[in-house]
């Protein structure tokens, strides 16, 4: 997406040909700054820290991390070393393994001379890939959108999103966001209600400033906010994101989907998931049961990081000192609850047959 004039995707290989520069999530929406990854350490902490967040975007970095572990070594030891390290960073995102599979796929076949050439090649075409991808997600969302904005003629399309399934959680584009952005540009009226996404805040913080720099209306609401909005006729559908979305339809997304797609569901707003192939795990049928969901570190409720009014980045203690905080990072959503998934080949009913129609290569 571009920033200033100037086009960019969310990780990149830099300019000395084997390094990977990426955007680091954790200083938006206050400073737009870049960190270098060097080896498959690097890019493990920049998935488990969040510099680098999203599930296709959490895939990519992966790819990366291999690339830069087989620099030093390509044996199948550093390869599978490499791999375990970082398919054990989130566990949530089906995108991580998936992109490593991939790589190992790549990989593998080659003597070790030929192994680094390989991984980036295959690198690169995950991300090219996704970009590709997202692009055909936002096609297939703006029909959607659409036909929303054909109903209400010359009125405002609200759309209600959580968290941030935008360019920076892919590699461009995005997943939910990306129907929005192609709907805004061809002129359909829309504005966003902006989840704000506690307790790491990735809608204040990451989804409002895509928007805003993009020049798409958007409000960020507390997450408890929707629901009132859609008994009051405020919302038109919501658009949310995915990082692991199984056979049957089930949706794990980031803590507070499900409970946004229960006051969509009471109140009939239609509930649409984007997401690509690479976020589908054809494994898995319950994803209540069967979706590891990640638990993170207390301090991300009890402490959050902002600007002071004299432009210091501070982080502060918001709770009671003491208090014990669970820190759950994403829920199921079950199928019966999501209107419809927005994928790359079009548009499917949540259901084992909806998503068999579209990749009939699973059946
Ligand atoms: C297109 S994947 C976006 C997905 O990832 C986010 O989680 P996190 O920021 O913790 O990586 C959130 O669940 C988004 O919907």
């Amino acid at each position: 997406m571009k920033i200033d004039g100037v086009h960019y995707r969310t990780i990149w290989v830099a300019d000395d040909g084997w390094s990977i520069e990426v955007i680091d999530q954790t200083k938006l929406p206050h400073a737009f700054q870049t960190v270098r990854l060097r080896s498959a350490d690097d890019a493990a902490r920049a998935i488990k820290d969040m510099v680098v967040r999203g599930a296709p975007l959490i895939g990519a970095t992966a790819a990366y991390g291999l690339c830069l572990a087989l620099r030093d070594d390509a044996s199948d030891a550093t390869l599978n070393e490499a791999y375990q390290m970082l398919a054990a960073t989130r566990p949530t995102a089906v995108n991580l393994k998936w992109a490593l599979d991939e790589m190992v796929k790549a990989v593998k076949p080659h003597g070790h001379s030929v192994r680094v050439d390989a991984a980036y090649a295959a690198a690169s075409k995950i991300c090219d890939d996704d970009v590709e991808i997202c692009r055909r997600i936002g096609e297939n969302g703006l029909k959607i959108i659409r036909g929303h904005a054909e109903v209400k003629p010359g009125k405002t399309v609200n759309i209600l999103t959580h968290c941030n399934a935008g360019w920076l959680a892919c590699v461009d584009w995005g997943t939910a966001l990306a129907p929005i952005y192609m709907a805004h540009d061809a002129g359909i009226p829309v504005h966003v209600w902006v989840d704000e996404t506690r307790p790491r805040n990735q809608g204040a913080s990451l989804t409002a400033f895509e928007l805003g720099r993009h020049g798409v209306p958007h409000t960020i609401i507390p997450d408890n906010a929707g629901g009132h909005l859609m008994q009051h006729g405020q919302v038109d559908l919501c658009i949310v994101g995915t990082d692991r979305t199984t056979a049957t339809g089930d949706v794990a997304n980031k803590i507070g989907t499900y409970l946004k797609a229960l006051a969509a569901f009471d109140n009939d707003v239609p509930f649409y998931v984007a997401l690509p192939h690479t976020t589908i795990d054809w494994t898995l049928d319950d994803g209540v049961a069967e979706i590891p969901i990640e638990q993170r570190s207390a301090r991300e409720v009890t402490h959050i990081t902002g600007r002071t009014d004299a432009g210091e980045i501070v982080t502060v203690e918001i709770s009671a000192p003491g208090s014990a905080a669970a820190n759950y990072g994403f829920d199921v959503t079950p199928a019966r609850l999501v209107t419809g998934l927005i994928t790359e080949r079009g548009v499917a009913a949540a259901t084992r047959e909806g998503l068999l129609s579209l990749y009939p290569e699973r059946r």
